[in-house]
């Protein structure tokens, strides 16, 4: 049944890490969907350009438990939207102890900060790497969770202090565990602009731009259909959506604590991404067969039954052409811009 949306009109969001990448996109879905939105963010890897005029920006960072307090004083702030963190697999198997200050202790010192200010709704951004490895066909939210990688553990544990926080202190929270996000904007008002990327969408098409020489494809020997790893691409628009539909959900459901996969449940091996990229962007790029990354799992691609159910949510962008085509268009415009 279709619950009326009865949103208190002086309340706002907060939105963590809402410069970089997928968060710049949720505030604009945020916007879009009339909500108002506060935006903190230390710039580490996100851009000020980044954050729609329309939000309200404090630059700092979420550890800044005194800074969190004066905003939470300044705003009515109905719920957080918790997206700043780090997030590059490889870096966290060499570098643990960043993966678990940024991603664990600042989340506890965000929940803490929460608890003191009296805001109980949270939207988490979880991930895939939660799960680990050895999954068969398609993750469910009941899958065992066994990361294989310190990153993967870093959200583990925050996953873990946000359902205890919740039930200690009456906190409603919806954790939401993405798969791979790509793409931009469809309009092209914001993308993916990180510094020296990782991510294989994003380093493809750079490649087909002819920015980087090639792209290396990090292990040809995984138990997949062609020894190359898969993934579940989602695109970063649909993702923002899940994010509006989340929030409006625990601003109607007190109790809401929810555990939701974020993907399309199709899985696309390495091989075949960039069989897309040379397909949309008419340009073979070289492939260089490497080792194995450390920490990367074989195959991860989800199960959404769980979130069509408790959000309605409905992709509009289930296309691996279209995720990799508006991934290019957005590289184009920044060319042309010179921002990035
Ligand atoms: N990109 C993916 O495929 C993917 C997949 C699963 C989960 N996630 C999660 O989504 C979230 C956002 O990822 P993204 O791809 O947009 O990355 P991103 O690096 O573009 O965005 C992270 C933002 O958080 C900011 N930030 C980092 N630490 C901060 C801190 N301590 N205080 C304040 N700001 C801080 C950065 O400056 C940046 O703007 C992360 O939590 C990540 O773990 C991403
Ligand atoms: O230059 C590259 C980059 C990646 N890959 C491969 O492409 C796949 C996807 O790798 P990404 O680096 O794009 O993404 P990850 O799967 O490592 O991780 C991403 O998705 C995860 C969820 O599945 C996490 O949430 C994480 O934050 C996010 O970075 C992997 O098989 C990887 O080995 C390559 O072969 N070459």
């Amino acid at each position: 049944m279709l619950v009326p949306i009865q949103r208190d009109r002086r309340s706002a969001v907060l939105v963590t890490g809402g410069a970089g990448y997928i968060g710049s996109h949720a505030v604009l879905a945020l916007l879009d969907a009339g909500h108002d939105v506060v935006v903190i963010d230390n710039l580490s890897s996100g851009f000020r350009w980044a954050v729609h005029p329309d939000a309200t920006f404090y630059q700092g960072d979420v550890a800044d438990s005194a800074l969190l307090g004066r905003i939470f004083k300044e705003h009515r702030i109905a719920a957080v939207l918790h997206f700043a963190g780090s997030l590059i697999v490889s870096e966290s198997v060499g570098n643990p102890l960043k993966y678990y200050h940024n991603n664990s202790e600042t989340s506890r010192l965000l929940l803490s900060a929460m608890i003191d200010g009296g805001v109980r709704n949270i939207v988490f951004s979880s991930t895939a790497a939660v799960y680990g490895d050895g999954q068969h066909g398609l993750v469910e939210e009941t899958s065992p969770t066994q990361p294989i990688n310190p990153y993967g553990m870093s959200k583990l544990l925050t996953e873990a202090m946000i359902r205890d926080t919740a039930r200690a202190h009456g906190m409603d929270y919806c954790i939401l565990r993405y798969f791979n996000v790509a793409g931009a904007d469809p309009d092209l008002r914001s993308g993916q602009s990180t510094i020296g990327a990782t991510h294989l969408i994003k380093v493809a098409v750079e490649a087909a731009l002819g920015r980087r020489s090639h792209v290396a494809v990090f292990g040809s020997d995984f138990p997949t259909r062609d020894g190359t790893g898969i993934r579940d691409y989602i695109h970063v628009s649909d993702l923002a959506d899940a994010h509006v539909l989340a929030l409006d959900h625990l601003l109607n459901h007190d109790g809401a604590a929810l555990t939701l996969n974020c993907g399309y449940g199709t899985g696309y091996s390495v091989s075949e991404v960039l069989d897309s990229v040379d397909r949309v962007s008419g340009i073979r790029v070289p492939r260089r067969m490497e080792p194995r990354r450390s920490g990367d799992p074989a195959s991860l691609v989800a199960s959404n039954a769980r979130i069509r159910e408790a959000l309605g949510w409905l992709p509009r962008h289930d296309c691996l052409d279209a995720i990799v085509q508006h991934a290019l268009a957005w590289e184009q415009a920044m060319e042309a811009r010179k921002v990035g």
